[in-house]
């Protein structure tokens, strides 16, 4: 494995020089029960909520599931805390409404295609007002987070820095999974820090208060994607024939250790995101980044998507993509995702007398895409790092002309490598997902045309056979079957 795909600029160039080194420490794995403490014997000893907690902290229950969920998806952990988040000031709301409404989502039997998303997305210059979450923008999605159902997808872009303006910001809406593709993310949380590069995954769980700077912004804007899950949460698919190990290896998931911060200063505000509006703290509070201890099963994670053991045809033909995700966030039929999350990054294309990039399709499930960096080597034109495109319930999608033709064309079978020099990566949902206004003015009008328009036909009719074999006028006595 190499990392070459690891880092790129707004432009597609390495970023190398501005490589810095993951400060933080980690616990490794994905789900289940973990704990963590920034000070000896602060968590109490079998049991959770003793009478004099240690060194005169709170305890606070934050839970990511209903305390009956059952055991397998029942997410609680236990905070050992400075002072309890009801202590908080209370909100009001913002006058200045970052986050477009679901309500207003277009839905269309067309496919879709963005350019490059804007990096700076907010034109506010007041101060604080140019930080992630007022640089979030509604690209696609369908469901309404009041009923906890669906999920949003953003685009972001931001210069702004969190800390420094001392915002935290939380979505009581959903879980918030973030994949930068320039600048560094420097995470603060309730449960401590994440340091999170362009080809890395963070999960920041609904709820969680976190505060975001980004040490490149000040050289280009921190840009990326961003997708809100309403709804459940995402686990690793079963890996059913695959065994036990390859795709996303758990103990590659890592959560940050705890970390505190014991200023007393009220000199934070704090921002919620909920239900589709932003919320400001009613007046200045103290740090909530005063977590001493936790434990629990409801945490933050990342992912370097570089890690991710890709499975694929040995032989001949092209499998369907379900065999590269990551995560999955299971929808109520069996099998299905509300959001599958799965990436093409680098491999070897090796089949045998097989087309071998994605074959022309439509499909049940809604694929909305994106590129890190590099190419997607099933498009060989106008699918752009930092851009998207949207292929919904039954639109037909597949090669362009050019990459279908390049491979058409294809004399050897040698073995080829792609997705070297960046990872395409598809959110793919059960649901039919609506645009919004803003990403429907933003799109590419020509998109079909220039994908498909020019596919030229190839069929040959074999000699002899009739012009509309099996395929009469319909008139009285003319059924065609008279071949
Ligand atoms: O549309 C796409 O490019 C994504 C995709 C990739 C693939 O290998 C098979 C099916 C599919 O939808
Ligand atoms: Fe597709």
């Amino acid at each position: 494995m190499n990392n070459k795909a690891s880092r790129f600029d707004v432009d597609g160039k390495p970023l190398g020089e501005f490589d810095v080194a993951d400060p933080y420490k980690y616990i490794s794995g994905f789900g289940g029960f973990k704990e963590s403490e920034a000070l000896p014997d602060t968590l109490p000893v079998g049991q959770n909520s003793p009478l004099n907690p240690a060194h005169g902290l709170y305890t606070e229950k934050f839970s990511g599931s209903a305390f009956t969920a059952p055991r397998h998806e029942n997410l609680q952990t236990w905070l050992y805390r400075i002072l309890p988040s009801s202590s908080q000031p209370t909100h009001k709301e913002s006058p200045i409404q970052p986050f477009d409404s679901l309500d207003s989502l277009v839905f269309s039997p067309n496919q879709n295609r963005w350019p490059p998303f804007p990096s700076t997305i907010t034109d506010s210059t007041e101060p604080g007002q140019d930080t992630f979450p007022y640089g979030l923008k509604l690209v696609c999605g369908n469901g309404n987070p009041t009923t906890k159902d669906g999920f949003a997808i953003y685009t972001y872009g931001f210069t702004g820095d969190m800390h420094e303006h001392k915002q935290a910001f939380s979505s009581s809406d959903g879980d918030l999974l973030i994949l930068p593709r320039t600048g560094d993310l420097n995470i603060h949380t309730e449960l401590g820090n994440l340091y999170v590069r362009p080809n890395e995954l963070v999960l920041l769980p609904r709820g969680l208060k976190f505060s975001i700077s980004s040490h490149l912004s000040s050289v280009i804007p921190a840009a990326g994607y961003c997708l809100e899950l309403f709804q459940g949460h995402f686990t690793l698919p079963s890996l059913g024939a695959i065994g036990s190990s390859g795709l996303a290896n758990p103990r590659d998931f890592l959560t940050p250790v705890a970390s505190f911060d014991s200023s007393p200063t009220p000199d934070w505000t704090l921002l919620t995101k909920f239900s589709q509006r932003l919320w400001l703290s009613s007046k200045p509070s103290p740090t909530p980044f005063n977590v001493v201890a936790w434990h629990g099963s409801y945490y933050p994670y990342k992912y370097a998507l570089t890690k991710f053991s890709p499975i694929g045809a040995l032989l001949f033909d092209h499998p369907d993509p379900s065999i590269f995700t990551v995560l999955t966030a299971p929808a109520t039929t069996p099998g299905t995702g509300v959001v599958d999350f799965a990436i093409f990054s680098e491999r070897w294309l090796v089949g045998e007398n097989t087309f071998r990039p994605p074959w022309f399709h439509r499909n049940n499930m809604s694929e909305f895409m994106g590129l890190l960096g590099g190419e997607y080597d099933g498009k060989a034109k106008g699918f752009l790092p930092g851009g998207g495109s949207l292929h919904n319930c039954m639109s037909g999608h597949g090669p362009d002309k050019g990459a279908f033709e390049k491979e058409y064309e294809r004399d050897t079978e040698d073995a080829v490598k792609v997705g070297e020099q960046g990872i395409a990566f598809m959110w793919e949902s059960e649901r039919v997902m609506g645009v919004s206004p803003w990403a429907l003015e933003t799109q590419e009008e020509a998109y079909v045309e220039e994908s498909w328009g020019a596919l030229e036909r190839k069929f040959v009719m074999p000699s002899g056979v009739k012009s509309s074999v099996g395929f009469g006028t319909g008139k009285k006595g003319d059924f065609g079957a008279d071949f």
